[in-house]
Order: structure tokens, then C-alpha cells, then sequence
């Protein structure tokens, strides 16, 4: 039986969802979208064989199995509220909004109450699994350092605060380092990645951001230290075609949750 997906946030990797799902290459059904920007929500119906039905959130909800949240921080307490009260699975990618420790403990408890899952993809890093494993044991320090394009970060409330231009940077620069729970703050749509290392961890990752000028991808180094002994790891994300500071393989690490979520045989930690 194909699972009842339900929609909200049709831009960059609400496209490549709904699009996976509209291949077959996931056992699903795009049941139901939402999104406040009417000029993405089309774009994505008119884009889909199969066209799901576009509802406001609370019958998107119920109409779902599973609401994947694809928005933005600000949308994920409503979006797990309305999917978790009525026992439905959530997938969160705006996982900064987590970093709130009340919304993160209000989420647990109506997940553990109502029996809905709640599932944080790996997104844009790689190195969770053995991560993921080294928490079991301690650990020690978690650091992530993410290297953008100027394009990738304009418009982030810190860089607007600070009147910043990325542009005329000529060299790879630090541009901001501090805890997971203050980045996301300050880079919402950039690092959402520190709030799931965190979370893996137990508290917060440390976080550092550089601007080069000459980069085109994405670049997230991980380090890790703890009784398992050391771990490096460094993807170079090619973004996303519809948006720049979304790496592609954050839209491939949802389906991969997505198709997980409806198998028998699971491979991984
Ligand atoms: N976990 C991870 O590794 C990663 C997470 N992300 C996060 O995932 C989320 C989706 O990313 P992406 O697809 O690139 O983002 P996009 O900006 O491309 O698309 C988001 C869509 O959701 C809409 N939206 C935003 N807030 C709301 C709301 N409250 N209610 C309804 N619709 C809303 C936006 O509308 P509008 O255009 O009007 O804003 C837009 O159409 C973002 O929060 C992003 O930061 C991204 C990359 C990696
Ligand atoms: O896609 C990325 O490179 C990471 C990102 O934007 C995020 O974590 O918010």
C-alpha cells in the first residue's frame, strides 16, 4: 500500500519531492500541498502526472500518513502540531526550528502521546550514521563548518544585521562562528545541518561559517571527537537549481528518508 504524503513547502526540495514520488521511485502518493507562495505551489502541480490536492494545513494533515515539512523554521511548530495530534508521522527539514528546546520537547511528547513518528533527515551533511553510533559512547566535541558562495548567504539575518557584502570578500573569510542554537538564528536557511549534528550530539555544535567568493558548491566539513576516537567528513553539495543556499543532495536525503520510512529492509544507522 502506497503511503499518503502530505506537502507543505513546494520550493526547492518540495519540487524534487513531489517529483520523486510522481516517478515511482518512492511507494507514495502526494496526497495533498501547501504552500503560502501560490506561484511554487503551481509550479509543482503543473509539473506532476499525478495531481494532489491543494488544502490548507489542518485537512492536509488529515489527509496525510506523513506531513513533510519543507518550509521554513517558523512553520514547523503549526505543521507538527497538526500532523502529530492526529497520530500522522512529520518529516522536518527546517530543523533549526528544534534548536528551541521547549518546541523540541513539546514535539517528543506529542509524538510519544499520539504515536506519530517524527523523522530528521541527515540533509545536506554526510557522516550521521557514524556519528549517530559515536553518540552511544561519549563525545566529546562537534564542530561543522560550512563554506558558501556569496549567493548562498545574502539575505541571512546576521549578514543584513552586520550590513555585510558578501561581494566584496577576496578570499575564503570566516564570517561567523558561535553554537548551533544562535547559527540557526543567524543563518536560518543555511544551517538547519548544526541543529540535526546537535541533536545527534546532545547539545550544541559548534558552528563556523566562510564566504568564498570563488566556491560554487556548498561545502560541510564535520569533525568529531569522542571516545570512538575521530571522525573528519566533507561533502561538496552542488545546490540546488532552485535554490541557491539548498545543497541538492538536502532534497536526495529526504526521498532516501521517505523511501526508508515505507521499507522492510533498512540499510544504515
Ligand atoms: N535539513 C537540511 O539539511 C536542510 C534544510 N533546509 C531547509 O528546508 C526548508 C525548505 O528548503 P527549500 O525547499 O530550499 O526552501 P524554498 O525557499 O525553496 O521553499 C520553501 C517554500 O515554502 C514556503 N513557505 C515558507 N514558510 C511557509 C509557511 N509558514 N507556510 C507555508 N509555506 C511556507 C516558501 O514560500 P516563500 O517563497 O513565500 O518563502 C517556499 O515556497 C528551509 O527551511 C531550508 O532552510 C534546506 C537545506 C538543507
Ligand atoms: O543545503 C545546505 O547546504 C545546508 C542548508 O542549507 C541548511 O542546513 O539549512
Amino acid at each position: 500500500m502506497p503511503i499518503k504524503v502530505g506537502l507543505v513547502g513546494c520550493g526547492a526540495i518540495g519540487f524534487e519531492i513531489a517529483s520523486a514520488i510522481d516517478r515511482g521511485d518512492v511507494n507514495a502518493d502526494l496526497a495533498a500541498v501547501f504552500d503560502r507562495n501560490p506561484k511554487n505551489m503551481n509550479r509543482l502541480i503543473e509539473a506532476m502526472r499525478n495531481k494532489p490536492e491543494v488544502v490548507e494545513l489542518e485537512e492536509l494533515a488529515e489527509l496525510s500518513d506523513i506531513v513533510v515539512e519543507a518550509a521554513s523554521q517558523a512553520a514547523v511548530p503549526q505543521v507538527a502540531e497538526a500532523a502529530l495530534k492526529r497520530g500522522k508521522d512529520i518529516m522536518i527539514m527546517s530543523v533549526g526550528a528544534l534548536m528551541d528546546r521547549e518546541l523540541y520537547r513539546r514535539i517528543c511528547s506529542m509524538a510519544e502521546s499520539s504515536g506519530g513518528r517524527v523523522y530528521i533527515p541527515s540533509g545536506a551533511i554526510t557522516g550521521l550514521d557514524g556519528l549517530k553510533s559515536a553518540s552511544v559512547g561519549r563525545l566529546k566535541r562537534v564542530v561543522l563548518t560550512s563554506t558558501k558562495p556569496p549567493a548562498s548567504l545574502e539575505g541571512a539575518p546576521y549578514v543584513v544585521e552586520k550590513n555585510m557584502d558578501l561581494r566584496s570578500f577576496r578570499e575564503p573569510t570566516l564570517i561567523y562562528e558561535g553554537p548551533a542554537s544562535e547559527a540557526v538564528r543567524a543563518f536560518p536557511a543555511n544551517v538547519n545541518v548544526a541543529a540535526t549534528l546537535s541533536l545527534t550530539y546532545g547539545q550544541d555544535a559548534w558552528v563556523r561559517i566562510v564566504v568564498d567568493p570563488k566556491a560554487t558548491v556548498n561545502v560541510h566539513e564535520v569533525v568529531a571527537e569522542g571516545d570512538f576516537g575521530r571522525m573528519v567528513t566533507r561533502v561538496e553539495n552542488v545546490p540546488s537549481p532552485r535554490n541557491p543556499r539548498t545543497s541538492y543532495l538536502a532534497a536526495l536525503s529526504a526521498i532516501a528518508t521517505l523511501r526508508n520510512a515505507t521499507l522492510n529492509v533498512r540499510i544504515g544507522t
